[in-house]
């Protein structure tokens, strides 16, 4: 009986915005994120010599080949490394509010690594599994850990992965709001490609990294929420003015979007530490103190709907769940 495996998903607080090696997934620069407890995906793998191809379950749906792409780069790492021939089925549940449309690929590729890994019995050491999930999805090779994580960039697949950088039990929270803009976005995968190929703003943006990493590094050893905040709000926005000079230009803001950037400035005119950042879609993500988590819903409940705010702590790193 194969073990069922928890990944939590993860948001950036210190942006991974560009590859260097689209194949490998090794990225332009060291990113640093904070895992969460309210989103999650739970995975289980079963490798079967009768099984004519992989084939993944994913909240009860059989998934086709496009979505299977990320899911065959894990299978086929882990294959190579346990020596096995055999297809795999997996079955995934996606712990994240329907509504959210939250991308959960972090969670999802994080918890495939760790199901995958302990099906084929391999016992991956964390650094191991980080490159694993990597190979998936980028941002998946930081929700191997809990709390803050810093992915290290390195130059080739045995040097980038993530390392813990803090357990973030200290008065941090994120709180969503989800805008549900039935626009389509362009992927995180394409719009960072596109950007990194024809934006003339890249150069700024990744020039600027090294500051905003070590700037941040030091606030979060610090428990220094406001410049955690500060911080992540600069660099959010710089990396999302890197897409208004790509060719074509794109956008993930909505109007709902700036509507929910500007009720956070609000928030900060009331006196509350609140600073905002966004990934690529047009979800609002919170970066405030755990203990105003619901006096900020209650202020924010004025101008959104209760089913639009979700609010997240600090979340567990890959675990087993039997
Ligand atoms: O999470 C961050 O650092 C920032 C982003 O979320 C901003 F949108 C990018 C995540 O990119 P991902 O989905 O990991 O791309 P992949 O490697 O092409 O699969």
């Amino acid at each position: 009986m194969n073990k069922w495996v928890r990944a939590h998903t993860n948001i950036a607080l210190i942006k991974y915005w560009g590859k260097e090696n689209e194949d490998l997934i090794i990225p332009k620069n060291n990113s640093l994120s904070l895992t969460l407890d309210a989103f999650y995906t739970d995975t289980s793998v079963t490798f079967d010599d009768a099984l004519t191809e992989d084939e993944l379950i994913l909240d009860g749906d059989k998934q086709d080949a496009r979505t299977l792409s990320k899911v065959q780069r894990v299978l086929d790492e882990v294959r190579t490394l346990a020596g096995l021939e055999s297809k795999a089925r997996i079955e995934s549940i996606n712990h994240v509010p329907t509504a959210a449309g939250l991308a959960s690929s972090a969670s999802g590729l994080a918890a495939l690594a760790g199901a995958a890994s302990q099906a084929a019995g391999l016992d991956l050491s964390d650094q191991e599994l980080s490159k694993l999930a990597r190979i998936g999805s980028g941002s998946a090779s930081r929700s191997i850990f809990g709390g803050f994580a810093e992915w290290i960039k390195g130059h080739d697949h045995d040097s980038s992965y993530a390392v813990p950088v803090d357990d973030a039990q200290w008065d941090i929270g994120m709180l969503f709001i989800i805008v549900n803009d039935a626009k389509k976005d362009v992927s995180s995968r394409d719009g960072m490609k596109r950007t990194v190929e024809t934006s003339p703003f890249y150069d700024g943006w990744l020039n600027s990294l090294d500051a905003d990493l070590s700037a941040m590094k030091q606030a979060v050893s610090y428990r220094d929420i406001e410049q955690v905040g500060q911080i992540a709000e600069r660099n959010a926005l710089k990396m999302h003015a890197t897409t208004l000079g790509a060719s074509p230009p794109f956008t993930y803001w909505t109007a709902e979007s700036m509507k929910a950037m500007d009720a956070v400035r609000e928030l900060r005119k009331l006196g509350y530490t609140a600073y905002f950042t966004m990934d690529a879609g047009p979800n609002v993500k919170i970066i405030c103190r755990q203990s105003d988590l619901s006096a900020l819903k209650q202020e924010l409940s004025k101008t959104f709907e209760d089913k639009q705010l979700i609010a997240a702590k600090p979340g567990p790193g890959l675990h087993l769940l039997n």
